[in-house]
Parts: C-alpha cells; sequence; structure tokens
C-alpha cells in the first residue's frame, strides 16, 4: 500500500496544517499531501511545552476537509499514539522529533502496523535504523520551526555523501560500514549495490522560501515537507503555491524567479546557534 500512496507522493511538496481550513489551501496550492499536527512547529518553539498528537477531532475534520492523503505525526516511542492514528485511518504515520519524545531509547516497532510510517533522519545510519524498525519513507530532519534551511541542507548532503560513498565501497567492506553506522547489513548491502535508499527521501525542517525547496530538490531529494515557512508566512496561499510551483521546476531558475516574486513578508527566521531546543538531536 505505502508504494502505491509514495508513487502519489514523488516529486511533490507536503504540508504541515493545524485546521482543516490550512488543509483546504495546501490542496488548492496543489500540495501531494497535508500533515495534520496540533502546531505548526514555529509555534511550538515560541510556546514550548509537551507537543503531542493532535486532537482526533480536528484530524477527522481535515480528513473530511481534502481528498488528497491525510498524515499525521506522533511521539517518538509512542506506539499507542500511533495506535489511535491507525484507528483513525490515517494514510501516513510520522514518528516525529518535532514533538516531544515518549521514549528516550526506543522508537516505535512500525512493523506491526498496516499504516507505514515516515522517520526523520540526519544521517544514512540513522535513515536505515529506522527503514529497518519498518519505516517506509525517511525525510531529513532539518532544524523544523525555525525558517532556515542551514541544517536541511547539511542532512540532505550528509545523506547523499554517505550514499555516493558506499557506491563505492567493495563488497568486504561494507560489513565494516554497517558497524561504523550502527546499520542493518542488509540494508548496507542495499544501498551500496542500488546507490539510493530502499524508499523515498523528502527533505524537511526551516524551509521558508521556493528557492530553499527548490535547493532541497536539485540536491538530490524526491519531495519536501513544509510547515511553519508556509502558515507563519504573511501570505500562506500565495506563498503555498509558489512552492508547489519551485519544487516542480526546481531546475528552472526562469520559473524559480516568477514564482519567488512578490510573495510579501517570509516566516520570521531564528539562528541554529541560538536555539535552545534542537529538535533534530531527538532521537537517535
Ligand atoms: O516533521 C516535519 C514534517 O512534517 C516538520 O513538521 C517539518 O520539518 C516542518 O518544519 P518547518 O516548520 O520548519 O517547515
Amino acid at each position: 500500500m505505502s508504494n502505491q500512496i509514495n508513487e502519489k507522493l514523488m516529486g511533490g511538496v507536503i504540508m504541515d496544517v493545524t485546521t482543516p481550513e490550512q488543509a483546504k489551501i495546501a490542496e488548492q496550492a496543489g500540495a501531494v499531501a497535508v500533515m495534520a499536527l496540533e502546531r505548526v512547529p514555529a509555534d511550538i518553539r515560541k510556546q514550548g511545552g509537551v507537543a503531542r498528537m493532535s486532537d482526533p477531532k480536528i484530524i477527522r475534520e481535515i480528513k473530511e476537509a481534502v481528498s488528497i492523503p491525510v498524515m499525521a505525526k506522533c511521539r517518538i516511542g509512542h506506539f499507542v499514539e500511533a495506535q489511535i492514528l491507525e484507528a483513525l485511518g490515517i494514510d501516513y504515520i510520522d514518528e516525529s522529533e518535532v514533538l516531544t519524545p515518549a521514549d528516550e531509547y526506543f522508537h516505535i516497532d512500525k512493523t506491526k502496523f498496516k499504516t507505514p510510517f515516515v522517520c526523520g533522519a540526519r544521517n544514512l545510519g540513522e535513515a536505515l535504523r529506522r527503514i529497518g524498525e519498518g519505516a517506509s519513507m525517511i525525510r531529513t530532519k532539518g532544524e523544523a520551526g525555525t525558517g532556515n534551511v542551514v541544517e536541511a541542507v547539511k542532512h540532505v548532503r550528509t545523506v547523499m555523501g554517505q550514499i555516493r560513498d558506499l557506491a563505492n565501497t567493495p563488497d568486504e567492506e561494507l560489513m565494516s560500514a554497517a558497524k561504523e553506522m550502527g546499520a542493518p547489513f542488509e540494508l548496507i548491502k542495499y544501498v551500496a549495490k542500488e546507490g539510493k535508499l530502499p524508499v523515498p527521501n523528502f527533505a524537511a525542517g526551516g524551509v521558508a522560501t521556493p528557492a530553499d525547496a527548490a535547493l532541497l530538490m536539485q540536491l538530490g531529494c524526491d519531495g519536501v515537507f513544509v510547515g511553519s515557512g508556509i502558515f507563519k508566512s504573511s501570505n500562506p496561499e500565495k506563498r503555498a503555491k509558489a512552492v508547489v510551483k519551485a519544487v516542480a521546476n526546481y531546475n528552472n531558475p526562469d520559473v524559480l524567479a516568477k514564482v519567488s516574486e512578490d510573495l510579501g513578508e517570509a516566516m520570521q527566521s531564528l539562528e541554529i546557534e541560538k536555539l535552545e531546543d534542537h529538535y533534530a538531536e531527538r532521537g537517535w
């Protein structure tokens, strides 16, 4: 099932939404899916407190409001939130570091669920551990809610670079690579042979402009997640459409110039060095 959904998502933009109204804006802009969450990451940062799975009522209303796939987030290790999301008929579960982790040591055993999972990763070892646990999609973590793309770029470059290195690693050295990365040997062998992850790899965290989204696509991602960048900007409708067009035309600077014009204020952004919480460091 996840393969059919994944095909529809490839090359697209998945937008974080907190209300049915925002979900409609995302769908009208051309998002391939929406991600239901209680607060966009910029608000989670500002307001603090424990961030949890959304209210099931809001999730149901979001599902009723749109015809595109609806994803929703549970806390790292919180398999009961995941069970609830599965019972709600969500299309994808995001075991997300953006919410406050429920378990510092163990991620969810995703093989126990019919619903596919997406998980965050900062490097190839982390991505392969999540896939080993059953994730059907990876998204590089970035630093969500900052409007600062630098960490997303770092994580995408790290994963892509490690994939390239593995593709050039002799077979007899692969077990050592698996040991060093803390990743399942079978998955290390797959990446070395195929030169890619066995699941789609989207980028996320800190995307604020159409150019940010296109940059991550040019670096080799299969699509982009955007949250705060759209709904904390001054004109979410226009920016949402622009980001979708930028991702569809990521290699065309003329289109990128056109869609970047007159978008109003981007979200307020944060410098990584001044952050109190680094969400990307949650999970392992
Ligand atoms: O885990 C996520 C994917 O849904 C985040 O919500 C995503 O990283 C959004 O971050 P930002 O608000 O910086 O766009």
